[in-house]
């Protein structure tokens, strides 16, 4: 029970019934104030209106109970006058009784309103945030499965957490309510509330208890409910469904499913038949409590020691107090348990990003890259470790240079490390060990922002986005999307223009086949169309990992022949297993196992009689 929430992150993949203590809970209120800034920044008017509403709201059961009262003594005392009695001042009670039952109503309903307004904009602008959010963070962060955790409970907070807006707020009213109630009890007999308070603890220790159970078992089931919408995506997509029929994974894929749902079902079933059990027995004392409350009442008022106005205001009051006692204290063990799941929001928007633009004021301000760039990237004894892998290096031990203007190949056999290096050069990484210079200073020295403008990759995975085929090439250069004869310049380019010819829309077609007369590509007519993300970016340095691999053969030799002519002046770097590529290239980069073996020109590689001179031979006997 006494647990603390670090013995969870610090395992995450391990389900277990672990429970988190009082203190847990307590301190997880600290994140109200924060959240409450969150939505009120979200919309103050609506803010407004929902407290303002619930407070008046919260004054109604009270002041209804009491006209009650006023009204049972009126009729009783007309009754004793006999015949003809003014019944003016009864019927306005009366009136007055059903304009707070019209009231209550109206305000009721304008109060779920301004929640539910409040909540869909809320659920947007956390989106929204996370969404800014992740942008701002490294890859190697989503590579790693514990922060796929923290990013999944946080995204399940964005549509979830206006309920604890309505239950904070439902809270604060109902403590009015019943500070107005208990003002009326407390006239008659002070000890009667202390009698309901004890009546309701226990119920609500037992539900605290549950609360708690349930959220750590939510908690630490992260990873395999992460699984389960794996599986479920998996086994239901338009992407997957091919290799899905072939293989006739269908079976493999729901049995998983079912026997990893199962597991939480059950686990999941146990603590709901208990909170049901036990919420019953405890919830039967506090009605026992409220029952002793209103024997004493009706003996009261057969004593005639209490009008029987008197015993109707007492006995719906001690019925509300119980009731709102009751929920305020169940509410407050949901309300610790909301705030809980808000603790997961926000340790994801507090995890901060390693690479980043240089900040620190004493440095002074980032480099700017020059333009032109003079001498060149420098790999200095570089070394680079992924941190899911800490035991092995991807690269290790790299010196070279990439002079302006170079077009350089990287050659190696698959997980030699050339894709590795390709993205420290971009910053999406920085190396463990060694350093990467640009004319002369460190690639960490220069404005993030800067450098990757001047570093455009097409990688082997691109991504091929559901969306037209203009802005899949404008994502070269996102801010130039309205540019049309740019787009089509560059679809020239990586011969994407007679792909888009084809296309019923031209560059206004969709792709993909996931949205409404969507169209699909073949892979090489996807992979042009990437290859023109390269020509939109006007980058210094253009690296394109495999950029051919889908393209037949005609395509790859015309791409590569004006590849060559359209980077005049630029650096290039081009990862491919083909030696008909990789023999136009000015040097050859060879990797082994993350280190440099050789590295020269085509000629000189041959001469030398290595390994590039292996594989190349390797190869074009393939094709005698
Ligand atoms: N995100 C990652 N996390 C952990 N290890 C990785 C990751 N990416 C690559 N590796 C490992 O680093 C090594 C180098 O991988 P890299 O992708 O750079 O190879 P590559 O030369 O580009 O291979 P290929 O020709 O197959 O594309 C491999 O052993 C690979 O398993």
């Amino acid at each position: 029970m006494a647990k603390s929430k670090a013995s969870h992150s610090s395992n995450p993949a391990q389900p277990a019934a672990e429970t988190l203590s009082w203190r847990d809970r307590f301190s997880a209120l600290k994140n109200l104030p924060a959240f409450f800034r969150l939505v009120w920044q979200t919309s103050p008017g609506l803010f407004l209106g929902n407290a303002f509403g619930r407070l008046v709201r919260a004054a109604i059961p009270a002041a209804a109970l009491y006209v009650g009262k006023l009204i049972i003594d009126e009729v009783v005392r007309l009754m004793a006058q006999g015949a003809n009695p003014d019944t003016t001042y009864l019927w306005q009670l009366v009136g007055a009784e059903f304009g707070l039952a019209v009231l209550a109503t109206a305000l009721g309903r304008l109060v779920s309103l301004l929640d539910s307004l409040l909540g869909d904009l809320f659920a947007n602008q956390t989106s929204i945030r996370l969404m800014e959010h992740a942008a701002s963070l490294d890859l190697e962060q989503f590579e790693d499965a514990a922060f796929y955790d923290k990013l999944e409970r946080a995204r399940r907070q964005t549509t979830g957490r206006t309920v604890l807006l309505s239950q904070v707020f439902g809270q604060v009213q109902e403590i009015i309510s019943v500070v107005f109630l208990a003002a009326g009890l407390v006239v008659y007999n002070p000890w009667l509330i202390g009698l309901l308070v004890l009546a309701v603890l226990p119920a609500f220790a037992a539900d605290n208890y549950f609360n708690q159970r349930s959220y750590s078992l939510s908690r630490n089931w992260t990873p395999e409910r992460r699984e389960l919408d794996y599986l479920r995506y998996v086994g239901a997509a338009d992407d997957t469904a091919k290799e899905v029929k072939i293989f006739g994974l269908s079976g493999f894929l729901i049995d998983r499913f079912r026997t990893l749902s199962w597991t939480y079902y059950v686990k999941n079933r146990a603590l709901a038949i208990s909170r049901a059990g036990w919420g019953t027995v405890l919830t039967a004392l506090g009605t026992a409590g409220y029952y002793a409350a209103y024997v004493w009442i009706i003996g009261r008022a057969v004593a005639g020691q209490i009008s029987l106005g008197d015993l109707t205001f007492l006995a719906g009051a001690f019925r509300q107090v119980r009731g709102s006692l009751e929920s305020i204290l169940l509410q407050f063990s949901g309300l610790t348990q909301e705030a809980l799941y808000l603790q997961d929001l926000f340790d994801y928007f507090a995890i901060q990003p390693k690479i980043h633009s240089p900040n620190d004021p004493a440095v002074g301000e980032p480099l700017r890259v020059p333009q032109p760039i003079r001498e060149g990237f420098v790999f200095e004894n570089v070394g680079f470790q992924y941190a899911n892998a800490p035991e092995r290096w991807a690269i290790r031990n790299l010196s070279f240079t990439l002079r302006p203007g170079e077009k350089l190949a990287l050659v190696g056999e698959n997980g030699a490390g050339k894709t590795t290096l390709v993205k420290l050069l971009a910053r999406l990484y920085d190396p463990s060990e060694g350093r990467i210079l640009l004319d002369g200073r460190d690639l960490r020295e220069y404005d993030l922002a800067d450098l990757r403008r001047n570093v455009g990759v097409i990688f082997q995975d691109y991504v091929r986005f559901k969306m037209s085929a203009g802005v899949n090439i404008a994502v070269g250069d996102i801010d130039e999307r309205t540019n049309q004869p740019r787009i089509e310049s560059s679809a020239q380019r990586s011969l994407a223009d007679s792909v888009i010819a084809k296309l019923p829309a031209g560059y206004d077609q969709q792709l993909g086949r996931s949205f409404n007369k969507g169209v699909e590509l073949s892979g090489g007519e996807w992979q042009k169309v990437a290859l023109a993300r390269a020509y939109m970016r006007d980058a210094q340095l253009i690296i394109l990992d495999e950029p051919t691999a889908a393209l037949d053969a005609r395509a790859e030799y015309e791409v590569f022949q004006r590849f060559a002519g359209l980077t005049e002046g630029k650096s290039s770097v081009i990862i491919s297993h083909r030696f008909s590529t990789v023999r136009m290239a000015d040097r050859i980069l060879v990797l082994e196992g993350g280190r440099l073996i050789e590295l020269g020109s085509h000629a000189e590689l041959l001469a030398q009689g290595g390994r590039y001179a292996e594989l190349f031979q390797l190869q074009a006997r393939g094709y005698q």
